[in-house]
C-alpha cells in the first residue's frame, strides 16, 4: 500500500544543504498498523509528508497503492490526498464555531461515497456529543472528533503524527486502542509517528528512524493489545 524506494530529501537550511531523508526504503502492506519510531528531529514527520505528497523528493520513488506519485503536479497531489488519505495530528485543528457533527459533515461533503457521519461518530464513542462545540470537549474527545473526521472519507491510508502527544496516559490508552482497531474496522492502513518506544509493540511493523535513516524494521506477527503494553 505504501512503498518508498531509495528516497532522498535535502533541505536548504540558511544556504547549507541538510539531508533529512537518506535513502529511505520502506514497504507497508494494506491493513497494516505501522509505527515510525525515533527521537525528535530524526525526520519522521518528513517521511509522513513525503508519503502524503506535501514534500517533494530529490531522488527515489513514492508509490501509493501501486501508483507512483513522485512526479504528480500539485493539483494531482491535492486530489490524491482528498481521495486516499486521512490525517490525525497532535493538535486537533477543529473548527471552533461548528459542532462535532458539523466538523465531520464538512469533510464528508468533500468526497463522494463518504461514510455516514453519525455512524462514524458513534464508532469513535461520541454519539452523546454530536451537538457540542470543540471548546466544550476534553482533549481526548477532540481527538476522537479529528479521528472521525479523517475516517469519514474512508481513507485508504490514515497518517497519524504523535496523535496522543497532548494527552494524559489514560486518554492516550483509549485513543491508541481506537486507532489499533481501525485497520480491520475500516479496511485502512495506518502509519503512526511516535517517539514513545513503550507503545511500539502495538504495531505490525516498527520502523526505527535515526538521523534521517531507517535503522531497523521489525515485523510483529501478533501485536500486543494496547492495554497489555507495559506503559
Ligand atoms: N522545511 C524545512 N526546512 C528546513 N529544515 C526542516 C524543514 N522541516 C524540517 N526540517 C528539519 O528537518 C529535521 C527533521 O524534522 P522532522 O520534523 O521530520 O523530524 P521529527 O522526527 O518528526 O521530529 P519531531 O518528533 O520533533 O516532530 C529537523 O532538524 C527539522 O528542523
Amino acid at each position: 500500500m505504501i512503498e518508498l524506494k531509495e528516497v532522498c530529501k535535502t533541505y536548504n537550511s540558511g544556504g547549507v544543504p541538510f539531508m533529512v531523508s537518506k535513502n529511505i526504503t520502506l514497504h507497508i502492506q494494506p491493513r497494516e498498523f505501522a509505527i515510525l519510531l525515533g527521537e525528535s528531529g530524526t525526520g519522521k514527520s518528513t517521511i509522513l509528508n513525503i508519503i502524503s505528497g506535501l514534500e517533494t523528493v530529490d531522488q527515489g520513488q513514492v508509490i501509493i497503492d501501486k501508483v507512483d506519485i513522485s512526479h504528480y503536479s500539485q493539483d494531482q497531489l491535492a486530489d490524491f490526498r482528498k481521495e486516499n488519505l486521512g490525517f490525525v495530528f497532535q493538535t486537533y485543528n477543529l473548527i471552533p464555531n461548528l459542532t462535532v457533527r458539523e466538523n465531520v459533515e464538512l469533510i464528508a461533503k468533500m468526497k463522494k461515497n463518504s461514510l455516514d457521519v453519525d455512524v462514524v461518530l458513534e464508532q469513535v464513542g461520541l454519539s452523546h456529543r454530536l451537538e457540542s462545540f470543540p471548546n466544550q470537549l476534553s482533549g481526548g474527545e477532540q481527538q476522537r472528533v479529528s479521528i472521525a473526521r479523517a475516517l469519514v472519507k474512508k481513507p485508504k491510508i490514515l497518517l497519524c503524527d504523535e496523535p496522543t502527544g497532548a494527552l494524559d496516559n489514560q486518554t492516550s490508552h483509549e485513543i491508541l486502542t481506537l486507532l489499533q482497531n481501525l485497520p480491520k474496522q475500516y479496511d485502512t492502513t495506518v502509519l503512526m509517528v511516535t517517539h514513545n518506544r513503550a507503545i511500539m509493540e502495538m504495531a505490525n511493523l516498527i520502523v526505527e528512524v535515526s538521523d534521517g535513516e531507517i535503522l531497523k524494521q521489525t515485523t510483529i506477527d501478533h501485536p500486543k493489545p494496547v492495554n497489555c503494553l507495559n506503559w
